[in-house]
Protein backbone atom coordinates (compact mmCIF):
# COMPACT_ATOMS: atom_id res chain seq x y z
CA UNK A 1 0.00 0.00 0.00
CA UNK A 2 1.70 3.21 -0.65
CA UNK A 3 1.36 6.19 1.82
CA UNK A 4 -1.73 8.53 1.05
CA UNK A 5 -0.52 12.16 1.08
CA UNK A 6 -3.38 13.78 -0.35
CA UNK A 7 -5.65 11.96 -2.33
CA UNK A 8 -8.26 12.59 -4.90
CA UNK A 9 -9.61 9.47 -4.68
CA UNK A 10 -9.86 7.10 -2.07
CA UNK A 11 -12.24 4.07 -2.38
CA UNK A 12 -12.06 1.64 0.00
CA UNK A 13 -14.03 -2.12 0.34
CA UNK A 14 -16.19 -1.22 -2.80
CA UNK A 15 -19.20 -3.21 -3.68
CA UNK A 16 -21.35 -3.14 -6.83
CA UNK A 17 -24.59 -5.57 -7.17
CA UNK A 18 -26.30 -5.19 -10.37
CA UNK A 19 -29.56 -7.02 -11.47
CA UNK A 20 -31.86 -8.48 -10.65
CA UNK A 21 -30.91 -10.59 -13.30
CA UNK A 22 -32.90 -12.91 -15.84
CA UNK A 23 -29.94 -15.19 -16.80
CA UNK A 24 -29.84 -15.57 -12.74
CA UNK A 25 -33.27 -16.57 -11.78
CA UNK A 26 -34.03 -13.14 -11.20
CA UNK A 27 -30.66 -12.99 -8.11
CA UNK A 28 -28.42 -9.79 -7.89
CA UNK A 29 -24.68 -10.19 -9.73
CA UNK A 30 -21.32 -8.55 -7.81
CA UNK A 31 -19.43 -7.17 -9.81
CA UNK A 32 -17.42 -5.83 -7.73
CA UNK A 33 -16.24 -7.37 -4.29
CA UNK A 34 -14.45 -4.97 -2.31
CA UNK A 35 -11.87 -3.10 -4.16
CA UNK A 36 -9.70 -0.55 -2.55
CA UNK A 37 -7.75 1.92 -3.62
CA UNK A 38 -5.99 5.73 -3.35
CA UNK A 39 -4.94 7.84 -6.31
CA UNK A 40 -2.80 11.22 -5.47
CA UNK A 41 -2.44 14.81 -6.60
CA UNK A 42 0.43 14.99 -9.27
CA UNK A 43 0.04 11.29 -10.32
CA UNK A 44 -1.50 8.43 -12.83
CA UNK A 45 -3.11 6.13 -11.35
CA UNK A 46 -4.15 3.46 -13.69
CA UNK A 47 -6.64 0.64 -12.98
CA UNK A 48 -5.21 -2.63 -15.41
CA UNK A 49 -7.39 -5.54 -15.80
CA UNK A 50 -8.67 -8.09 -18.01
CA UNK A 51 -12.38 -6.90 -19.89
CA UNK A 52 -15.04 -7.68 -17.48
CA UNK A 53 -12.77 -6.98 -14.30
CA UNK A 54 -14.24 -4.37 -13.30
CA UNK A 55 -13.12 -1.54 -14.08
CA UNK A 56 -15.24 0.30 -15.23
CA UNK A 57 -18.08 -0.14 -12.75
CA UNK A 58 -15.23 0.73 -10.01
CA UNK A 59 -14.76 4.02 -11.63
CA UNK A 60 -18.37 5.19 -12.54
CA UNK A 61 -19.06 4.44 -8.81
CA UNK A 62 -16.22 6.88 -8.16
CA UNK A 63 -17.63 9.53 -10.25
CA UNK A 64 -21.49 9.12 -8.74
CA UNK A 65 -22.70 7.83 -12.26
CA UNK A 66 -23.61 4.30 -10.57
CA UNK A 67 -24.87 3.85 -7.31
CA UNK A 68 -22.39 1.50 -5.05
CA UNK A 69 -23.94 -1.26 -2.78
CA UNK A 70 -21.16 -1.21 -0.54
CA UNK A 71 -18.12 0.61 0.77
CA UNK A 72 -16.75 4.08 1.17
CA UNK A 73 -15.78 6.85 -1.29
CA UNK A 74 -14.19 9.78 -0.62
CA UNK A 75 -13.43 12.07 -4.03
CA UNK A 76 -12.08 15.24 -3.65
CA UNK A 77 -12.76 14.83 0.38
CA UNK A 78 -16.87 14.38 -0.41
CA UNK A 79 -18.86 11.19 -1.27
CA UNK A 80 -19.48 11.82 -5.16
CA UNK A 81 -23.30 9.45 -4.41
CA UNK A 82 -24.56 12.86 -2.30
CA UNK A 83 -22.20 15.28 -3.51
CA UNK A 84 -23.88 18.46 -5.51
CA UNK A 85 -22.56 20.43 -8.92
CA UNK A 86 -20.03 21.85 -7.17
CA UNK A 87 -17.85 18.37 -7.00
CA UNK A 88 -18.84 17.83 -10.54
CA UNK A 89 -17.41 20.76 -11.77
CA UNK A 90 -14.08 19.99 -10.38
CA UNK A 91 -14.10 16.54 -11.58
CA UNK A 92 -13.02 15.96 -15.67
CA UNK A 93 -15.02 12.34 -16.94
CA UNK A 94 -13.85 10.76 -20.85
CA UNK A 95 -16.23 8.26 -21.09
CA UNK A 96 -15.25 4.84 -23.13
CA UNK A 97 -18.28 5.34 -25.74
CA UNK A 98 -17.56 9.44 -25.58
CA UNK A 99 -20.93 10.20 -24.41
CA UNK A 100 -21.12 13.04 -26.76
CA UNK A 101 -24.03 14.41 -28.75
CA UNK A 102 -24.27 12.76 -32.44
CA UNK A 103 -25.38 16.17 -34.56
CA UNK A 104 -22.89 18.33 -32.18
CA UNK A 105 -19.85 20.41 -34.25
CA UNK A 106 -16.69 19.56 -32.05
CA UNK A 107 -16.01 23.94 -31.29
CA UNK A 108 -20.12 24.96 -30.69
CA UNK A 109 -20.04 21.70 -28.32
CA UNK A 110 -16.88 22.88 -26.52
CA UNK A 111 -17.64 27.01 -26.86
CA UNK A 112 -21.02 25.10 -24.72
CA UNK A 113 -19.24 23.30 -21.81
CA UNK A 114 -16.56 26.25 -21.57
CA UNK A 115 -19.50 28.39 -20.72
CA UNK A 116 -20.27 26.20 -17.52
CA UNK A 117 -17.28 26.88 -16.17
CA UNK A 118 -16.16 29.94 -14.70
CA UNK A 119 -12.09 29.74 -15.26
CA UNK A 120 -12.38 27.47 -18.46
CA UNK A 121 -8.99 26.44 -20.76
CA UNK A 122 -9.02 28.55 -23.49
CA UNK A 123 -10.79 27.26 -26.22
CA UNK A 124 -8.55 27.59 -29.10
CA UNK A 125 -5.15 26.29 -26.90
CA UNK A 126 -6.86 22.94 -26.56
CA UNK A 127 -8.24 22.90 -29.79
CA UNK A 128 -5.02 23.43 -30.91
CA UNK A 129 -2.97 21.12 -28.95
CA UNK A 130 -5.57 18.09 -29.66
CA UNK A 131 -5.42 18.66 -33.27
CA UNK A 132 -9.43 19.22 -33.28
CA UNK A 133 -8.99 22.41 -35.92
CA UNK A 134 -8.69 19.53 -38.56
CA UNK A 135 -12.20 18.07 -38.06
CA UNK A 136 -13.70 21.37 -36.20
CA UNK A 137 -16.66 21.42 -38.95
CA UNK A 138 -17.86 17.61 -38.57
CA UNK A 139 -20.36 16.42 -36.83
CA UNK A 140 -19.60 14.42 -34.11
CA UNK A 141 -21.45 11.07 -35.58
CA UNK A 142 -19.64 11.33 -38.26
CA UNK A 143 -16.03 11.95 -36.83
CA UNK A 144 -13.65 8.51 -36.40
CA UNK A 145 -13.15 6.77 -33.52
CA UNK A 146 -9.84 8.54 -32.84
CA UNK A 147 -11.21 12.27 -33.68
CA UNK A 148 -14.36 11.44 -31.56
CA UNK A 149 -11.72 10.25 -28.90
CA UNK A 150 -9.32 13.79 -28.82
CA UNK A 151 -12.99 15.67 -28.74
CA UNK A 152 -14.42 13.95 -25.63
CA UNK A 153 -10.58 14.68 -23.95
CA UNK A 154 -11.19 18.05 -24.96
CA UNK A 155 -14.71 17.81 -23.41
CA UNK A 156 -13.58 16.67 -20.16
CA UNK A 157 -10.57 19.27 -20.06
CA UNK A 158 -12.28 22.34 -21.08
CA UNK A 159 -13.26 23.01 -16.85
CA UNK A 160 -10.02 22.35 -16.18
CA UNK A 161 -10.52 19.64 -13.51
CA UNK A 162 -8.45 19.23 -10.94
CA UNK A 163 -9.26 15.08 -10.89
CA UNK A 164 -9.16 13.52 -14.60
CA UNK A 165 -10.82 10.15 -15.26
CA UNK A 166 -9.93 8.23 -18.49
CA UNK A 167 -11.66 5.01 -19.44
CA UNK A 168 -9.06 3.48 -22.27
CA UNK A 169 -7.48 6.88 -23.83
CA UNK A 170 -6.19 5.34 -25.83
CA UNK A 171 -8.95 3.53 -27.54
CA UNK A 172 -8.89 3.77 -31.32
CA UNK A 173 -6.06 6.44 -31.27
CA UNK A 174 -3.37 5.77 -34.25
CA UNK A 175 0.13 6.31 -33.38
CA UNK A 176 0.64 10.55 -33.71
CA UNK A 177 -2.61 10.58 -31.63
CA UNK A 178 -1.55 8.74 -28.85
CA UNK A 179 1.78 10.28 -28.71
CA UNK A 180 -0.17 13.41 -28.62
CA UNK A 181 -2.74 12.50 -25.96
CA UNK A 182 -0.27 10.56 -23.70
CA UNK A 183 2.36 13.77 -23.46
CA UNK A 184 -0.64 16.26 -22.87
CA UNK A 185 -1.31 13.51 -19.86
CA UNK A 186 2.25 13.70 -18.51
CA UNK A 187 1.91 17.61 -18.79
CA UNK A 188 -1.42 17.64 -17.04
CA UNK A 189 0.61 15.32 -14.09
CA UNK A 190 3.56 17.41 -13.78
CA UNK A 191 0.84 20.47 -13.46
CA UNK A 192 -0.50 18.50 -10.12
CA UNK A 193 -3.97 16.84 -11.73
CA UNK A 194 -4.57 13.26 -10.26
CA UNK A 195 -5.23 11.26 -13.28
CA UNK A 196 -7.02 8.20 -12.55
CA UNK A 197 -7.27 5.83 -16.23
CA UNK A 198 -8.65 2.53 -16.46
CA UNK A 199 -6.75 0.25 -19.70
CA UNK A 200 -6.35 -3.29 -20.25
CA UNK A 201 -3.25 -2.73 -22.64
CA UNK A 202 0.06 -2.76 -20.26
CA UNK A 203 1.97 -0.53 -23.26
CA UNK A 204 -0.40 2.19 -22.03
CA UNK A 205 0.42 1.56 -17.63
CA UNK A 206 3.72 0.72 -18.52
CA UNK A 207 4.42 4.56 -20.43
CA UNK A 208 1.88 6.37 -17.88
CA UNK A 209 1.65 5.21 -14.96
CA UNK A 210 2.86 6.32 -11.80
CA UNK A 211 1.23 3.63 -9.83
CA UNK A 212 -1.23 0.62 -10.75
CA UNK A 213 -3.82 -1.15 -9.51
CA UNK A 214 -4.39 -5.05 -10.90
CA UNK A 215 -8.34 -5.79 -10.61
CA UNK A 216 -9.60 -9.20 -11.53
CA UNK A 217 -12.91 -10.95 -11.02
CA UNK A 218 -14.22 -7.62 -9.20
CA UNK A 219 -10.75 -7.47 -6.61
CA UNK A 220 -7.44 -6.31 -6.20
CA UNK A 221 -5.06 -8.71 -6.98
CA UNK A 222 -1.66 -6.52 -7.09
CA UNK A 223 -0.23 -3.11 -6.42
CA UNK A 224 2.63 -1.09 -6.90
CA UNK A 225 4.46 1.30 -9.46
CA UNK A 226 5.27 -0.63 -12.37
CA UNK A 227 8.86 -0.56 -11.33
CA UNK A 228 7.76 -2.75 -8.16
CA UNK A 229 5.37 -5.00 -10.03
CA UNK A 230 8.09 -5.89 -12.85
CA UNK A 231 10.77 -6.74 -9.75
CA UNK A 232 7.71 -9.28 -8.37
CA UNK A 233 8.60 -12.84 -8.85
CA UNK A 234 11.09 -12.15 -12.14
CA UNK A 235 11.37 -15.09 -14.94
CA UNK A 236 14.43 -16.80 -13.13
CA UNK A 237 15.88 -20.11 -15.01
CA UNK A 238 17.31 -22.98 -12.97
CA UNK A 239 20.04 -21.12 -11.24
CA UNK A 240 18.09 -18.39 -10.07
CA UNK A 241 19.24 -15.81 -12.91
CA UNK A 242 17.02 -13.28 -14.33
CA UNK A 243 16.15 -14.55 -17.72
CA UNK A 244 16.23 -11.86 -20.67
CA UNK A 245 15.20 -11.87 -24.08
CA UNK A 246 17.69 -9.85 -26.73
CA UNK A 247 15.11 -9.11 -29.52
CA UNK A 248 17.11 -7.44 -33.19
CA UNK A 249 16.93 -7.50 -36.69
CA UNK A 250 19.38 -8.47 -39.12
CA UNK A 251 19.45 -10.37 -42.97
CA UNK A 252 17.21 -13.62 -42.85
CA UNK A 253 18.49 -16.95 -42.11
CA UNK A 254 21.40 -16.34 -39.65
CA UNK A 255 23.17 -19.67 -37.96
CA UNK A 256 23.09 -18.24 -34.61
CA UNK A 257 23.00 -21.80 -32.59
CA UNK A 258 26.51 -22.30 -33.99
CA UNK A 259 27.72 -18.68 -31.90
CA UNK A 260 25.93 -19.30 -28.73
CA UNK A 261 26.31 -21.96 -26.17
CA UNK A 262 23.02 -23.82 -25.83
CA UNK A 263 21.69 -22.51 -22.56
CA UNK A 264 20.16 -20.04 -24.48
CA UNK A 265 17.21 -20.46 -26.70
CA UNK A 266 16.76 -18.62 -30.37
CA UNK A 267 14.68 -18.15 -32.64
CA UNK A 268 13.55 -16.20 -35.73
CA UNK A 269 10.06 -15.89 -35.31
CA UNK A 270 9.85 -14.24 -39.40
CA UNK A 271 12.50 -13.97 -41.79
CA UNK A 272 15.40 -11.52 -40.36
CA UNK A 273 13.89 -10.96 -36.91
CA UNK A 274 15.54 -12.97 -34.02
CA UNK A 275 15.39 -13.32 -30.19
CA UNK A 276 17.79 -14.80 -27.93
CA UNK A 277 16.29 -16.14 -24.39
CA UNK A 278 17.63 -16.97 -21.46
CA UNK A 279 20.05 -16.07 -18.80
CA UNK A 280 22.15 -13.87 -20.88
CA UNK A 281 25.22 -12.40 -19.62
CA UNK A 282 27.83 -9.89 -21.51
CA UNK A 283 29.52 -13.20 -23.06
CA UNK A 284 26.62 -13.93 -24.69
CA UNK A 285 27.03 -10.60 -26.12
CA UNK A 286 30.32 -10.56 -26.61
CA UNK A 287 30.43 -13.85 -28.45
CA UNK A 288 27.34 -11.89 -30.56
CA UNK A 289 29.14 -8.77 -30.98
CA UNK A 290 32.32 -10.33 -32.39
CA UNK A 291 30.50 -12.93 -35.10
CA UNK A 292 28.80 -9.60 -36.04
CA UNK A 293 31.88 -8.28 -36.72
CA UNK A 294 33.88 -10.87 -38.56
CA UNK A 295 30.88 -10.89 -40.37
CA UNK A 296 30.18 -7.62 -41.05
CA UNK A 297 26.57 -7.75 -39.80
CA UNK A 298 25.10 -4.50 -38.30
CA UNK A 299 21.83 -5.36 -37.15
CA UNK A 300 18.57 -3.28 -38.26
CA UNK A 301 17.27 -2.67 -34.72
CA UNK A 302 18.16 -4.42 -31.50
CA UNK A 303 16.80 -4.31 -27.85
CA UNK A 304 17.36 -5.66 -24.12
CA UNK A 305 13.80 -6.98 -22.90
CA UNK A 306 13.31 -8.10 -19.20
CA UNK A 307 10.05 -9.06 -18.20
CA UNK A 308 6.93 -6.80 -19.63
CA UNK A 309 4.36 -5.69 -17.06
CA UNK A 310 2.22 -8.30 -19.81
CA UNK A 311 4.19 -10.86 -18.34
CA UNK A 312 3.38 -9.94 -14.69
CA UNK A 313 -0.20 -9.54 -15.59
CA UNK A 314 -0.77 -12.93 -16.99
CA UNK A 315 0.89 -14.19 -14.22
CA UNK A 316 -1.38 -12.72 -11.59
CA UNK A 317 -4.63 -13.01 -13.51
CA UNK A 318 -4.03 -16.24 -15.49
CA UNK A 319 -4.13 -16.69 -19.36
CA UNK A 320 -7.91 -17.90 -19.77
CA UNK A 321 -9.70 -15.26 -22.05
CA UNK A 322 -12.65 -13.52 -20.51
N1 LIG B 1 -25.92 -3.96 -15.47
C1 LIG B 1 -25.21 -5.07 -15.61
N2 LIG B 1 -25.83 -6.26 -15.83
C2 LIG B 1 -25.11 -7.41 -15.96
N3 LIG B 1 -23.78 -7.47 -15.87
C3 LIG B 1 -23.13 -6.33 -15.66
C4 LIG B 1 -23.79 -5.06 -15.53
N4 LIG B 1 -22.87 -4.11 -15.31
C5 LIG B 1 -21.67 -4.74 -15.32
N5 LIG B 1 -21.82 -6.05 -15.55
C6 LIG B 1 -20.74 -7.07 -15.61
O1 LIG B 1 -19.79 -6.73 -14.62
C7 LIG B 1 -18.48 -7.04 -15.05
C8 LIG B 1 -17.58 -5.84 -14.91
O2 LIG B 1 -17.86 -4.91 -15.93
P1 LIG B 1 -16.96 -3.62 -16.19
O3 LIG B 1 -17.56 -2.87 -17.35
O4 LIG B 1 -16.79 -2.87 -14.92
O5 LIG B 1 -15.58 -4.29 -16.62
P2 LIG B 1 -14.26 -3.64 -17.20
O6 LIG B 1 -13.14 -4.12 -16.33
O7 LIG B 1 -14.41 -2.17 -17.34
O8 LIG B 1 -14.15 -4.35 -18.61
P3 LIG B 1 -13.69 -3.81 -20.08
O9 LIG B 1 -12.19 -3.80 -20.07
O10 LIG B 1 -14.21 -4.87 -21.00
O11 LIG B 1 -14.31 -2.46 -20.31
C9 LIG B 1 -18.62 -7.55 -16.49
O12 LIG B 1 -18.59 -8.95 -16.46
C10 LIG B 1 -19.98 -7.04 -16.91
O13 LIG B 1 -20.55 -7.87 -17.88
Amino acid sequence: MRSPQSPVLSIHGLIKDVGPLSSLDGKMLRVVSGVSLTAERGQVTALLGANGAGKTTTLECAQGLQKRTGGSISLLGQDPATAGADLRSRVGVMLQDGGLPPSARPIPLLRHIAGLYARPWPLEDLVGRLGIDAFSRTSVRRLSGGQKQRLALAAALIGRPEVLFLDEPSAGLDPQSRQLVFDLIAELRDGGMGIILTTHLMDDAQRLADYVYIIDGGRNVAEGTVHELLQRNPVADQAGEHVRTLVFEAPAGLDLAAVLPDDVDVSEARAGSYAVTGALTPRHLSALAQWWEAKGIMPASMSLQARSLEDVFLDISGKDIR
